[in-house]
């Protein structure tokens, strides 16, 4: 760990500006979204970590999120396993602590998966893997309601936070929406990081989700106000801690954007331990490219960046499937 109370390294970025305005046709002159577009140039580039206030929503609702799933995961077992993720449900529900596996090492995490649902037949052979629809637990019983409310205005804040990065990135704001982002995939984890157990001899690679970049565009993640587990490893190499900051979002880009922007922009490693005594919870809203969408450089940054793509073509759900869900052969 470097300087551990380093949050002046991820910029906070005031969105009101571009969440008002940036459906609006006449946008492009305005000094406020501008100015915000090219923070979000500026993070993109530099950190790959950004938090976001001023973005309309509203903090009761995000920490009903986090308490619906504080709720959730106190049950008991039994009672978490009736909405257990199975194949059948195409990876959607309940995973119990140590399921999840990144880059091969068990996580020390409990989750629920919500997925876009994927009707039979969609994707052909592509979607077959996550066919299916979400899994809702009997209590507690408003997190449905909750979930999916949050779920459409997370959706809608991705979108316009894409059409800031387009802007950032020399391209029309609906540059994503026209070319892979048009049916965007999306995934909410709720996430429960147990307390840890202090003999646990710490390393790089030790996590309670181990390191790794997220899959897709960008990720927006709710986390608990009191606990800090989230650790960014800076462009140094350096981890760094993402502390929770009340009432924001904590944003980070995905791999397709890289690929997408030639490189212009990089996701960054990240990881999560908790080594407080409570129970830690995120909400994790992972917007994505279409399912199906050819994801390659863009000519724009093509040419900005020496005219050489320099990153393969890669079909997104295809990708998905490989990366998170190869790994649940036990099912
Ligand atoms: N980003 C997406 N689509 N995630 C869907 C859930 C992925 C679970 C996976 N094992 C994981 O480690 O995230
Ligand atoms: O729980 C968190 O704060 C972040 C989790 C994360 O990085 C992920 O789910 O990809
Ligand atoms: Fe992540």
């Amino acid at each position: 760990m470097g300087s551990s109370n380093d949050v002046t390294a991820i910029p906070l970025i005031d969105v009101a500006p571009l969440v008002k305005k940036i459906d609006d046709p006449d946008m492009a002159n305005d000094k406020d979204l501008l100015r915000v577009v090219l923070t979000l140039d500026y993070a993109c580039k530099e950190v790959g970590f950004f938090y976001v206030k001023g973005h309309g929503i509203c903090e009761m609702l995000m920490r009903e999120v986090r308490d619906v799933s504080h709720k959730f995961f106190q049950l008991p077992h039994e009672e978490k396993m009736k909405i257990k993720m199975t194949r059948q449900s195409g990876y959607r529900g309940y995973q119990k602590l140590g399921e999840n596996v990144t880059k091969e090492k068990r996580d020390m995490h409990e989750a629920v998966n919500c997925l876009t649902p994927i009707a039979p037949g969609k994707y052909g052979d592509l979607g077959k893997t996550l066919e299916g629809d979400n899994l809702w637990p009997e209590y507690p019983s408003n997190l449905k309601v909750v979930l999916e409310n949050y779920i459409s205005l997370v959706k809608d804040l991705s979108r316009k936070i894409m059409r800031g990065i387009a802007l950032a990135l020399g391209g029309p704001a609906d540059a994503f929406e026209r070319g892979i982002a048009g049916d965007p995939y999306w995934a909410l984890r709720l996430v429960s990081y147990p307390v840890s157990s202090s003999d646990e001899k710490r390393t790089d690679d030790t996590g309670m989700m181990g390191s790794h970049t997220d899959y897709g565009l960008v990720t927006l993640v709710n986390q608990d106000d009191d606990i800090c587990a989230l650790e960014v490893q800076n462009r140094s190499g350096v981890w760094i801690r993402a502390n929770p900051i009340p009432e924001t979002f904590l944003c980070n880009i995905g791999d397709m954007l890289q690929v997408w922007s030639n490189g212009i922009y990089q996701p960054t490693v990240h990881r999560v331990i908790n080594s407080s005594h409570q129970r830690r919870v995120s909400a994790v809203f992972f917007y994505e490219t279409d399912f199906d969408a050819a994801v390659e450089p863009v000519e724009l940054c093509v040419e900005k960046t020496g005219g050489v793509a320099k990153y393969d073509k890669v079909v997104y759900g295809e990708r998905l499937v490989r990366k998170a869900f190869c790994c649940f052969g036990h099912l």
